[in-house]
């Protein structure tokens, strides 16, 4: 039997986001974020699901943080929706809406659990978006007046901070494919968004820098790990492509100061090119505490000219799939893992990882062992990882209960905790009780 010991000051933790989870989208003042005009859009969201109701945690979170005491995590990744704080995005501040963010962080930190706040996690205010959202700099601005109201409310209470989740997502997932809010399909409004959040982090940080606020600051790239499905040099440049849109795309800015010049000699052949402005870069650049790394799965790709602006087509290597149709292959974490270091040792957290397991209720149980043995495989290599020297400090579980799946709504289940979307009813998994475990223990043991 192996046993996998991990570090005494390790994190153990879950991860939701705003949108997915709080639902009372007309309560409390909220105002109209993208995701809801979005979820109207006819067929852009699997059966037309929306974010009204969710899981309800706006009123149902003491229940919420009862399940992650029981679990044993002492930290909890949450976002904080901007419409509730500044309902149309760069007016008037909306002081029921703080009041609810200090009741459930208050709840938190009385159940010993550490916050670990994201402030963007993809719920833009409409007005905003209207006004040319991301690629306007008023958004920019509005952010970081959102941000700073945030960190003078929450500062003391919270330390762990992240400006933006998944960037990748934001710009190129929901402005070049379309495929999440707002639904763009434009390449160079995708780079325009890609640039404005990278400004809007920036400043953000030096406003965290001057204001003095308590904590660590960083932000949270959904990375993509891909090998070349033959050893031919356009094989490995389709998968390096790839890889850095991720990653590099916005990390290199952020730590190097400048964008990857191959990457972007790549997309000047496809007619767009980066907004820069004067200063810029050096905002973008101001350096931060930690890395929040979200990691799923990785690919085996080939140079295709038909695949896209990249022209990096991911095989179907027939694979064990989760349910949402992505491999489980846990050593694209291991081996990006070690890509990243060459932005040096950072302190890095997994801020998410987990497996869409649409099992349902038999008997009042869920027997999701799939969900067991994604985790038990990525949380071996996160070993592994460590045991390199790698400086990952934590592990945030996604997601802590079933949620909004965003365009996939309500079908595609990631949570350690069932959520009966009618009755809203939690039922922990078996994956819970195991993931408990492990958090007891301290320590990884294969069951097979
Ligand atoms: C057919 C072409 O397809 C292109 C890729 O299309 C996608 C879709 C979805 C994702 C995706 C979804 N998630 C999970 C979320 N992370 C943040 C949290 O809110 C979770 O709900 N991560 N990545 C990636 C790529």
């Amino acid at each position: 039997m192996t046993i996998f010991q991990f570090p005494q000051d390790f994190r153990w933790g879950t991860a939701t986001a705003s949108y997915q989870i709080e639902g009372a989208a007309q309560e409390g003042g909220r105002g109209v974020s993208i995701w809801d005009t979005f979820a109207r859009t006819p067929g852009k969201v699997f059966n037309g699901d929306n974010g009204d109701v969710a899981c309800d945690s706006y009123h149902r979170y003491e229940e919420d943080i009862a399940l992650m005491k029981k679990l044993g995590i002492n930290t909890y990744r949450f976002s904080i929706a901007w419409p509730r704080i500044i309902p149309d995005g760069d007016g008037e501040i909306n002081r029921e809406g703080l009041d609810f963010y200090h009741r459930f962080v208050d709840a938190l930190l009385d159940a010993g659990i550490e916050p670990f706040l994201t402030l963007y996690h993809w719920d833009l205010p409409q007005t905003l978006e209207d006004d040319g959202g991301w690629g306007n700099r008023r958004t920019v601005n509005a952010f970081v007046k959102y941000a700073e109201v945030i960190f003078k409310e929450f500062s003391g209470k919270i330390n762990f901070w992240l400006t933006f989740n998944e960037p990748w997502c934001i710009a190129f997932l929901s402005n070049m494919l379309g495929i999440h809010a707002p639904g763009n399909k434009d390449v160079q409004t995708a780079i325009n968004v890609a640039h404005g959040l990278l400004v809007a982090h920036g400043k953000a940080v030096q406003s965290f820098r001057r204001m003095g606020i308590t904590g660590q600051i960083g932000i949270a790239p959904n990375v993509c790990w891909a090998e070349p499905y033959s050893k031919s040099a356009e094989d490995q440049a389709a998968c390096d492509r790839s890889i850095a849109l991720n990653t590099d795309w916005f990390l290199d800015p952020i730590y190097k100061g400048s964008y990857p010049q191959f990457l972007v000699d790549w997309f000047a052949e496809a007619g767009a090119t980066v907004p820069i402005q004067d200063g810029d870069m050096e905002i973008i650049s101001e350096p931060i505490d930690l890395l929040g790394i979200n990691y799923y799965t990785m690919g085996i790709n080939r140079h295709n000219p038909e695949a896209g602006v990249l022209q990096s087509e991911e095989m179907n290597m027939g694979l064990i799939k989760t349910d949402i149709g992505w491999p489980v292959e846990s050593r694209g974490l291991y081996e990006f893992m070690h890509y990243l270091q060459k932005y040096g040792n950072v302190d890095v957290y997994i801020t998410e990882n987990g497996a869409c397991i649409n099992d349902d209720l038999e008997n009042g149980k869920i027997n999701d062992d799939r969900r067991i043995s994604y985790y038990e495989q990525h949380l071996a290599q996160i070993h592994r990882i460590i045991n390199d020297g790698i400086n990952l400090k934590g592990y945030m579980a996604w997601s802590l209960m079933d949620n909004y799946e965003w365009a996939e709504g309500y079908r595609m289940r990631f949570g350690l905790v069932h959520v009966d979307f009618r009755s809203l009813v939690r039922t922990p998994k078996e994956s819970y009780y195991w993931y408990q475990n492990v958090i007891r223990n301290n320590w990884l043991e294969i069951r097979n």
